[in-house]
Parts: structure tokens; C-alpha cells; sequence
């Protein structure tokens, strides 16, 4: 078997899924990523980030805007975070894999892929072929499978897609988790045990459980803005403390019952994350709807979360 990242290298531990920092008029805005780096590792202690996934809104971006982002986040992230995964899943192989050869001359520090979602995928070996197909152009670059069943529509088990993935994909190094089967999630830590890939979860609310079962670390949204708390999760669970552990996650749990009642969406959220970090990340672009304030949630955040 084949471990690509070497082991100071794994990836483990809390990853920001970033924001894409807009204008108000919509324009991708470059002038917020370095105060947007500095606000995660100072303020939230999260030295990973994931850029141009889901949170970041790399489906409404082109490939040029998506590039664009993907080399400011790399280069503003020199000597501050551990690590910058670029996400560079299309709907089109041919946007993937150019993506692929950019984020490897940004020298990122891996790439992840999403499963194409408009004609999507039915079986485990039609997502491996294309993740195979991205992953080939740069052969060198740690390469994570990125599952998201509830946005893609791709119902494959992703314990079924990494099944044989490292004879395909030598440069494999884990799988960024975001649904809510927890035995699916079980069973691709128990597959990746023996060659110590990076298995991470992606559902914030409930990362409690995806610790007990044996992950790496947590990729999401809410890590932008509550990293800090979840950094002490992760310290009261690895203590042993699951009773502080808890308590930290039921308040992340609380917080969303209360966003979910006023319609929490990427649009809510990242407003939420402009009021809570200062930062001016600008609106989010349709089809997502931009939301004005969310003052309520805030309010209800500092509520639950004392100053870290
Ligand atoms: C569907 C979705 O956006 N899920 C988020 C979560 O962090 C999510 O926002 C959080 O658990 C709140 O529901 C992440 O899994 C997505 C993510 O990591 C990404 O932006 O690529």
C-alpha cells in the first residue's frame, strides 16, 4: 500500500473549509486573504485550510477565478498554515485536470475531488476512473477523494470508492468525509488504518462521534468561526474528558438547531463569518442568496461561546 504524504505531513487536525472572499459587486476579492489567514491562525489556531470547495463556492466560479484564488491562498499561506488543500472537482474532466497541473505549480500542499454531480456516477468504479483521470496529470501531488453525497447526489458508499484506490491512485492520502452515515465513515477509518491515510469529517455538528470512530481530524465552514472552541473539543476528547468534549459539541449543536429555525444556508453562514471575524468577505454569488445581517445568530453564537 502506498501512504503519498509523508508522515509529517499527514493531514490531521481542524481545516477551515474557506470562504471565497467577493466585492459587493461580485468580483472575487484577493485584498482579504491575507487578513482572512491571519484571522485563522491567530484568533482560531487552525493551521489547515481546504480552498474552493463547497463553503467556497467553487461551482459558481470559472476555472481562470478558481485559479486565481487558489494561488493568493497558497502564497499568502507561506510560513502560516501546515497545510493548503485545493479543491479542484468539476463537472468537466478536462477543468479538473488543468486545475490539478496549476495547484501543482502553486505547489499546493494537495488536491482533493469531488464526484461530478450533473451527470453523475452510479458506481464506485465510474468515481474512481474519474478521480483517477484528475489525479494522473500530477502523479507527485497528495491527492484526497472528497465525499458529499447530500450536494452531489452520488449515493456511492465511500468506503466502495476507496476500495483498491491506491493500486489506481498511487498519490492517495486520504478522504474528506461529509455525510452523516457515520458506518460508512467507520469503515473507511478501519480501511485506512493499515496505511495511515488521512480520513476527515465533514459534518461539524456531530464530530464527537467521528472522533470516537477514529478520525484524523474535521474539515468545515463552522471552523472558520468556532475553531478555536473546537480545538478544545478535540483537546477534551484526546484527554479523555468526553463529558467537556460533549458540552462543546450539544452548544455547536444548539447554535445550528436556533440557525436552522432562521433558514441557515451558505448564505447566512457567511454572513454569520463576516460578523463574527470582522472580516469584509463580501456576499456570496447566486444562486446562493445574500443575506443582510444576522444579528440574532451572533448574538446567540457569543451567548453560547465566551471569548477563546
Ligand atoms: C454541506 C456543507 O457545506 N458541509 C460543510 C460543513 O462544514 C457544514 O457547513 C457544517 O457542518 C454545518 O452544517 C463542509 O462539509 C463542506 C466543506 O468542507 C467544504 O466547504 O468543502
Amino acid at each position: 500500500m502506498s501512504a503519498m504524504a509523508p508522515p509529517d505531513k499527514k493531514l490531521k487536525g481542524l481545516v477551515a473549509a474557506t470562504f471565497t472572499p467577493f466585492t459587493a459587486e461580485g468580483e472575487i476579492n484577493l485584498s482579504q486573504i491575507g487578513p482572512y489567514i491571519d484571522y485563522l491562525a491567530e484568533k482560531q489556531g487552525v493551521k489547515n485550510i481546504f480552498v474552493n470547495g463547497t463553503t467556497g463556492e467553487s461551482m459558481s466560479l470559472s476555472v481562470e477565478e478558481r485559479m486565481m484564488l487558489a494561488q493568493k491562498w497558497c502564497e499568502k499561506a507561506e510560513e502560516k498554515m501546515d497545510q493548503v488543500i485545493v479543491h479542484v472537482g468539476c463537472m468537466s474532466l478536462k477543468d479538473s485536470q488543468k486545475l490539478a497541473t496549476h495547484a501543482k505549480l502553486i505547489k499546493a500542499d494537495g488536491i482533493a475531488v469531488i464526484a461530478p454531480s450533473f451527470f453523475k456516477p452510479t458506481t464506485a468504479d465510474a468515481v474512481k476512473k474519474f478521480l483517477y483521470e484528475v489525479a494522473k496529470v500530477v502523479p507527485e501531488v497528495p491527492f484526497y477523494y472528497y465525499h458529499i453525497p447530500a450536494v452531489t447526489g452520488v449515493n456511492v458508499p465511500a468506503r466502495d470508492v476507496l476500495e483498491g484506490i491506491e493500486a489506481l491512485i498511487p498519490s492517495y492520502s486520504g478522504v474528506k468525509f461529509s455525510s452523516t452515515d457515520l458506518m460508512d465513515f467507520g469503515q473507511c477509518v478501519s480501511y485506512s488504518q493499515s496505511a495511515d491515510w488521512s480520513v476527515l469529517y465533514g459534518v461539524d455538528e456531530q464530530v464527537l462521534a467521528a472522533l470516537a470512530l477514529g478520525a484524523n481530524g474535521a474539515v468545515g465552514s463552522t471552523y472558520n468561526y468556532m475553531g478555536c472552541h473546537i480545538n478544545k473539543l478535540i483537546s477534551e476528547f484526546e484527554a479523555g474528558k468526553l463529558d467537556q468534549a460533549r458540552k462543546i459539541q450539544f452548544k455547536v449543536q444548539d447554535l445550528f438547531t436556533y440557525a436552522k429555525k432562521c433558514g441557515f444556508d451558505l448564505g447566512v453562514n457567511k454572513q454569520l463569518m463576516n460578523e463574527l471575524s470582522g472580516l469584509d468577505l463580501g456576499p456570496p454569488r447566486l444562486p446562493v442568496m445574500s443575506c443582510p445581517e444576522v444579528h440574532a445568530l451572533s448574538e446567540k453564537f457569543h451567548s453560547l461561546f465566551p471569548a477563546c
